[in-house]
């Protein structure tokens, strides 16, 4: 079956980092709500590094609003590392978020410690894991996520999938490990491109003049194959970008006006 193109990425940009959050806890607010009318549950993948700290607006909504209760919390690539290790996503989207808020621990699914010594087996069952998400729900090839929240490298890596690496390339699995990340630590586990780009929607946080040199290539020259651009949901799925203007201080690309 063949697909419209791809939707063009919709670019937000904020005058500073402390204004992207309210606008997007208001953006994660809809898009669990739209998704809970519709099937009843919201299915989440959140990146690690500068994006937890993002989302504090979200602990801020009027109590209730928000049905935590209603989440399916996944992480989008993880570093093999313990949960309370300086280095877990998991751990920073606990302190930053899930230990603020009433979400059932059961509804995060972080990696299974005891075989942080197998990548192989960590991956398997963390995929095991999406599976029984998924696929007995929803019956599809890929999970379809409600959202994925992203961030990037300042060499445009995002998940744990980085520039020239052969796992851009990975077309079966849902979930991948690398022992080999050219940004400590080595070992990490990531979903690959067939289930971030089969999302309803994705949405990616870039903050801050560390990201200003690569943004102009990712969103101005997509072409040049930067893993962050090689996101690119299956139609009708939708890419959005919050930015500040600090990292998109030389980015040509057109913005548009986040309307709360
Ligand atoms: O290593 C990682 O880096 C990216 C970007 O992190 P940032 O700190 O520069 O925002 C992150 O999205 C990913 O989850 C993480 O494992």
């Amino acid at each position: 079956m063949s697909h419209p193109p791809p939707n063009a990425p919709i670019l937000y940009s904020f005058s500073s980092t402390e204004d992207i959050i309210t606008p997007l806890a208001d953006f994660v607010f809809k898009a669990q709500k739209e998704a809970i009318e519709k099937k009843g549950r919201f299915t989440l993948a959140i990146s690690g590094g500068s994006l937890p700290k993002q989302l504090r607006g979200l602990r801020d909504l009027p109590d209730g609003a928000v049905k935590w209760n209603k989440w399916q919390v996944f992480y989008a690539d993880e570093r093999v590392v313990p949960l309370d290790h300086d280095d877990s996503n998991h751990r920073l989207c606990m302190a930053e978020l899930f230990s603020h808020v009433p979400i059932p621990p059961n509804n995060i699914h972080s990696i299974d410690v005891s075989l942080l010594d197998d990548l192989e087996e960590l991956s398997d069952a963390y995929e095991k894991e999406l599976i029984h998400e998924f696929a007995q729900k929803d019956s599809a090839r890929f999970p379809v996520f409600d959202l994925i929240l992203l961030g990037i490298g300042p060499d445009g890596h995002t998940c744990s999938l980085f520039p020239g690496h052969e796992l851009l390339a990975e077309e079966d699995r849902w979930v991948a490990y690398i022992t080999d990340s050219p940004k400590p630590p080595l070992k990490r586990i990531t979903l690959t491109y067939p289930v971030v780009n089969h999302a309803q929607r994705v949405a990616f946080v870039a903050a801050g003049a560390g990201k200003v040199d690569i943004l102009p290539t990712i969103l101005d020259e997509p072409q040049q194959g930067l893993p962050a651009s090689r996101v690119k949901p299956v139609y009708p799925g939708q890419i959005h970008w919050f930015v500040d203007n600090a990292a998109a201080a030389k980015v040509q690309y057109p913005r548009t006006e986040y309307k709360l």
